[in-house]
């Protein structure tokens, strides 16, 4: 294995593997730190673990963040990523500073890269501020998270509390300078700093090819996905593709849609727009008993179709609520997860789910531990298989990814491939 990729949630695991897979790397997704029994299989290059860390507290994400870099370490990684959201999602104690100083201080690597951005999901980073869709991220959608409201769109500011080093902010002019300049500048700095974060200017792939090209070999890189497709493009240039072709399935399709996030709400109703069928579920139903998992299977059932979408009363138009009640959102995760493991019992082979939080709860659910990963949907979105249930095709879709026909691109690619 080259590259062992530690990432904080779950749809931003299934994100950073498949831009390795589409940088040609062979990668495998693992749903928490692997059991030691559990070997990589040979030829993997690549392998991510998804923890579920970013709104733990600081102690448990570096507990758990350094467990996973000690056995990636084992299996034979020889470089480290750290991958966090693109939104840069955390809270002033931590836990990306908390995350990133530990496996500075742990290695002994003095410093690494802090690079968000996805450029093509139009996520920036310019002069050391983070920008959704050129907006700054304090003043972005981000603003009103329930759980990591961002209060800053400036990095070593979003920084400041979380991780006790500075950063070294690298702005266009800089990083327009020569190789030797920019080299020389990081070399002063270390001198002063026993460990820090460089924040290169990274507004387009230009800018990620330059990023791998200048920091690339760091042992520790941190960031979003956009660096890991031109990173494994280093690694698999002289040599063809070794990201394994998936067989399209053409059993049965189950959609979940637990988020309430704007892309998710347009891809439920251009899917139902489009003659998709569809079934709400709501949360204050679940809660008097009217609904239950088993009552909307058996409203599924009485559907002569191969493929049935259940979606949030939030997700198909205006959210119900910004946030949701706890109780509500919970109890909706779990009817979600029950819906999809019966699904599975059902003989259904393919399950959709958009929603970070809804995938953590289907993935556990389901108990699949380890996933190889196909071609992309969307962006960030793969299709992934289960190393021990070759027969299933999982999509796990971050809320705000994604085209507006999402749904029906993700039925027509895992059951006729990606060249349908
Ligand atoms: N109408 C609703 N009322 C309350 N909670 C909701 C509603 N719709 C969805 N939720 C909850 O909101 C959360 C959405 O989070 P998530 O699945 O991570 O989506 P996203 O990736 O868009 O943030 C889930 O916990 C889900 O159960
Ligand atoms: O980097 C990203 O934007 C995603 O990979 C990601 O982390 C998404 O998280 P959720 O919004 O919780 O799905």
């Amino acid at each position: 294995m080259i590259l062992g990729c530690i990432a904080d949630d779950f749809t931003g695991a299934s994100d950073a593997a498949s831009f390795l897979a589409k940088g040609g790397m062979r990668t495998v997704l693992c749903n928490g730190i692997p059991q030691d029994s559990f070997s990589v299989e040979e030829g993997t290059e690549a392998v991510v673990i998804a923890l579920k860390t970013r709104t733990e507290t600081a102690e448990k994400a570096v507990s758990e963040s350094f467990q996973a870099s000690q056995w990636l370490k084992k299996a034979g990684a020889k470089q480290l990523y750290f991958k966090y959201c693109s939104t840069f999602d955390s809270t002033p104690r931590g836990n990306i500073g908390a995350v990133g100083d530990m496996l500075l201080e742990k290695n002994s690597i003095p410093y690494t890269v802090l690079c968000p951005s996805l450029p093509i999901n139009k996520r920036t980073v310019r002069d050391g501020s983070l920008y959704v869709d050129q907006v700054p991220l304090s003043e972005s959608h981000m603003k009103n998270h329930p759980l990591t409201p961002m209060w800053d769109s400036y990095l070593p500011n979003l920084m400041r509390g979380q991780s006790k080093y500075p950063c070294l902010v690298l702005g266009r002019e800089e990083m327009s300078a020569p190789d030797e300049e920019i080299i020389a500048k990081v070399a002063a700095f270390a001198k002063e700093n026993p460990h820090f974060y460089v924040v290169p200017e990274y507004e387009d792939d230009r800018d990620a090819k330059r990023i791998v090209s200048l920091f690339g070999k760091l042992p520790l890189l941190t960031g979003g996905s956009g660096l890991m497709q031109p990173l494994a493009e280093e690694y698999t240039r002289s040599r063809p593709n070794q990201a394994g072709n998936i067989a399209p399935s053409t059993g049965k399709a189950i959609l979940v849609a637990g988020s309430c996030s704007v892309a998710t709400q347009g891809q439920v109703r251009s899917f139902l727009e489009n003659g998709g069928t569809g079934i709400v579920v709501n949360a204050s139903k679940l809660l008097s008993g009217e609904q239950t998992a088993e009552s909307l299977w058996q409203q599924a059932a009485s559907f002569d179709t191969d493929s049935v979408l259940f979606y949030s009363a939030g997700s198909g138009g205006k959210p119900e609520k910004e946030t949701g009640d706890n109780r509500e959102a919970e109890l909706l995760e779990q009817t979600m997860a029950r819906l999809a493991q019966k699904a599975v019992r059902n003989g259904y082979t393919r399950i959709i789910v958009a929603g970070g939080e809804t995938s953590g709860a289907v993935t556990k659910a389901l108990h699949y531990h380890a996933y190889q990963i196909g071609e992309s949907i969307a962006p960030g979105v793969p299709v992934m298989v289960p190393l021990e249930h070759p027969e299933i095709r999982l999509v796990l879709k971050s809320g705000n990814f994604g085209q507006s026909d999402f749904f029906l691109r993700a039925l027509q690619i895992t059951e006729k491939g990606a060249n349908s």
